[in-house]
C-alpha cells in the first residue's frame, strides 16, 4: 500500500501523470472518429437532400441510381466499421500496462486515507467543515473537497463500521451538495447513509423522518420502502416498552453521573490525555520546567571538549534528553536517499506469538540502514556511541521511518516487557533495548510530536535534533513511563530513524545496580 508513507505518494503523482496523458490522447482519437463519421453523415445528408426534392428525376438517371446503391453498399459498411472501432482498447491495454507496472493505489489506500482523516479529525479535534475546505487548524492548504469527496469519506467511514464519522461527513455532503452548481452526487444517496447511520446510533426517529425525506424524492426506492416499515415498527415497539417502564418504576429516576471534563488528565492511560497531550495542549509541571537544564555534553572525550553537544533536558525521572545538531543536512539526505527504494510498512511484534505483523496503531513505512553502507551511517553510530557514552557493538541497525498521511504509532514501550523477551529480541542475544536514540529528520509543519502520556512530556520533532532517554533501570527492570507515542502527523512528512541501544556490552559503561523501579510500576 502507499498511503503510509509520504515519499510513496509522491511517486503516485507520476502515475497520475501517465493517465492524464492517457486519457487526453483517448478523447482526441474519439474525437478524430466523430469527426470522420460527421464527414460520412453530411455528404449522406446532402445527397439524400437533394434525392427528395425530386425523387423520381434523381432516381431515373442511373448514376444517382448507381452513386444510391453504392452508398448504401460499400460505403455504408465503411461507415459501420469505422463506427465499430474500438478507438479505446489500445489506450485501456497502455491502463492495464501502467497498473501492473507503475504504482497504484489500491482500495486499502483509499480507506487507509480516509480513516487517517477521521484520525486527525478526532486527534486535532478538526471541524468536518473547515477539513472540507481544505484547511487544517486554520491554515488553508488544499483544495475544497466536493459533495462527493465528502460522501466518500462518509462511505469509507460506513464500510469500517464507524457511523459516527459516517454521519458527520454525509452532513457536510449535504451541505455541500445544496451549494453545488453542478451537483456530484446525489441527494438520495446521502440521505440513506444519513438514516442508516442515525439508526446506528440509536435515533430511530430521525432515522424515520430521513428515510421520509428519502421516499419523496424517490417513491419507489425499495430499500427505503423496506425500511420505513421496520423502523416505524421498531419505533411502536420502542414507545411501547418505555410506557412499561415508565408504569412499572415511575417514580424512580436515575441521574447518570457525568464524568467531569478533566478525568481524563489523572489518567495516563486515557486516549483523550494522549490526545491532548498531541494537540500541545498538556504542559509538564511548573516545579519539573523550573528544574530542567541545557548544557553543553563532552563525556570527557577530548575531540567533544572543542565541539561538545548541545543538551537539552527536557523531562526529568524518567531523563528525557534532548540533543541539539547531531545529524548534519547531508547526513539526513544520505539516510534517506539509500532508504527511500527500502521503505516497507513497518510492523509490530505480536507479544503472544513474537510474530511481526502490520497494525493499524503503527501506520508509517521503515528500512534498515547498516554501518557499512555508507561512511554517513557509520559516523552517525559513532555519533550515538559519543553522546550516551553507549557502546555501539550490540545496538541495531539505523531504522529509517518516514510517516503518511496521519501516519502515527501509538503508546508503546521499546523495550520488550518480561514475558515477551523470550521471543522479542531473542535472536539478537543481545539483551533488552536498554536506550534510544531519536533523530528527527525533518521539521512537521503540524503534528506529528512524540508524547510520553505518563508524565505529560511532549517532543516536538526538528530537523537535525535527537531524543535519548533510558528504557530501562540499572536493574534491568523495564520503565514504564517510558511509554511514548508518535502523534499522527497532520500536515508534512515526517522523517526520523532510531537507534535502539542494547543491555550487552553496556556493564562497565552504565554498570547495573540494584536500582529498581517502585513495586506498582514493574512490568
Ligand atoms: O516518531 C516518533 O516520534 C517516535 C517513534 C517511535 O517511538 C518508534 O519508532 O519506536
Ligand atoms: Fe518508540
Amino acid at each position: 500500500e502507499v498511503y503510509t508513507a509520504l515519499a510513496d505518494l509522491e511517486e503516485l503523482l507520476d502515475t497520475e501523470n501517465l493517465l492524464i496523458d492517457t486519457l487526453q490522447s483517448y478523447i482526441k482519437a474519439e474525437e478524430q472518429k466523430l469527426h470522420l463519421l460527421r464527414k460520412y453523415v453530411d455528404i449522406y445528408q446532402n445527397q439524400h437532400n437533394k434525392a427528395i426534392k425530386d425523387v423520381n428525376s434523381y432516381i431515373s438517371n442511373p448514376i444517382n441510381a448507381y452513386t444510391l446503391v453504392k452508398r448504401l453498399t460499400t460505403d455504408w459498411n465503411d461507415v459501420e466499421e469505422l463506427m465499430s472501432t474500438q478507438v479505446s482498447t489500445d489506450f485501456l491495454n497502455n491502463i492495464t500496462y501502467y497498473k501492473e507496472t507503475r504504482l497504484f493505489p489500491t482500495n486499502e489506500d483509499l480507506n487507509g486515507a480516509a480513516v487517517a482523516l477521521t484520525r486527525l479529525q478526532d486527534t486535532y479535534k478538526l471541524d468536518t467543515s473547515s477539513l472540507a475546505r481544505g484547511e487544517l487548524n486554520g491554515v488553508k492548504y488544499s483544495a475544497e473537497l466536493t459533495a462527493a469527496d465528502c460522501f466518500e469519506l462518509g462511505r469509507q467511514s460506513y464500510n469500517n463500521g464507524d457511523y459516527y464519522h459516517t454521519w458527520l461527513w454525509m452532513k457536510e455532503a449535504e451541505g455541500r451538495l445544496n451549494k453545488e452548481k453542478n451537483e456530484t452526487i446525489s441527494q438520495s444517496d446521502i440521505l440513506e447513509y444519513l438514516a442508516f447511520s442515525i439508526y446506528k446510533q440509536g435515533d430511530l426517529s430521525l432515522a424515520l423522518d430521513l428515510t421520509n425525506k428519502l421516499l419523496e424524492i424517490m417513491p419507489t426506492h425499495s430499500r427505503a420502502m423496506g425500511n420505513k416499515v421496520y423502523y416505524e415498527a421498531e419505533l411502536v415497539r420502542l414507545i411501547e416498552t418505555q410506557k412499561k417502564k415508565g408504569d412499572d418504576e415511575s417514580e424512580e429516576v436515575e441521574l447518570e453521573q457525568d464524568q467531569p471534563d478533566h478525568a481524563y488528565h489523572n489518567d495516563p492511560y486515557a486516549r483523550e490525555y494522549y490526545e491532548s497531550l498531541c494537540r500541545g495542549e498538556t504542559n509538564i509541571s511548573e516545579e519539573i520546567a523550573s528544574k530542567l537544564k541545557c548544557r553543553y555534553l563532552s563525556n570527557n572525550n577530548p575531540f567533544l571538549k572543542l565541539a561538545p553537544f548541545k543538551v537539552e533536558e527536557a523531562y526529568l525521572k524518567p531523563d528525557l534528553f534532548v540533543f541539539h545538531d547531531v545529524m548534519t543536512d547531508a547526513e539526513i539526505e544520505t539516510v534517506k536517499r539509500l532508504a527511500l527504494p527500502r521503505l516497507q510498512r513497518a510492523t509490530v511484534q505480536n507479544s503472544v506469538t513474537g510474530e511481526l505483523e502490520i497494525a493499524q496503531y503503527r501506520i508509517s513505512k521503515s528500512a534498515w540502514l547498516k554501518e557499512e553502507e555508507h561512511k554517513h551511517i557509520a559516523d552517525i553510530s559513532q555519533r550515538v556511541e559519543d553522546m550516551t557514552g553507549l557502546s555501539m557493538k550490540t545496538a541495531e541497525e539505523l531504522q529509517v521511518v518516514n510517516y503518511g498521511i496521519g501516519g502515527h504509532y501509538e503508546p508503546h514501550f521499546d523495550f520488550a516487557r518480561r514475558d515477551e523477551l523470550k521471543t522479542a529480541f531473542k535472536s539478537l542475544g543481545t539483551g533488552n533495548r536498554i536506550a534510544t536514540v531519536l533523530f528527527y529528520m525533518s521539521d512537521v509543519a503540524q503534528g506529528g510530536a512524540t508524547v510520553f502520556p505518563m508524565v505529560g512530556a511532549a517532543l516536538w520533532p526538528k530537523k537535525g535534533t535527537a531524543a535519548f532517554w533510558y528504557n530501562l533501570y540499572p536493574s534491568g527492570d523495564g520503565d514504564t513511563l517510558t511509554r511514548h507515542a508518535a502523534c499522527p502527523v497532520l500536515a508534512g512528512s515526517k522523517w526520523v530513524s532510531n537507534k535502539w541501544i542494547h543491555e550487552f556490552e553496556q556493564e562497565f559503561r552504565r554498570p547495573c545496580t540494584l536500582e529498581r523501579p517502585p513495586e506498582h510500576l514493574t512490568i
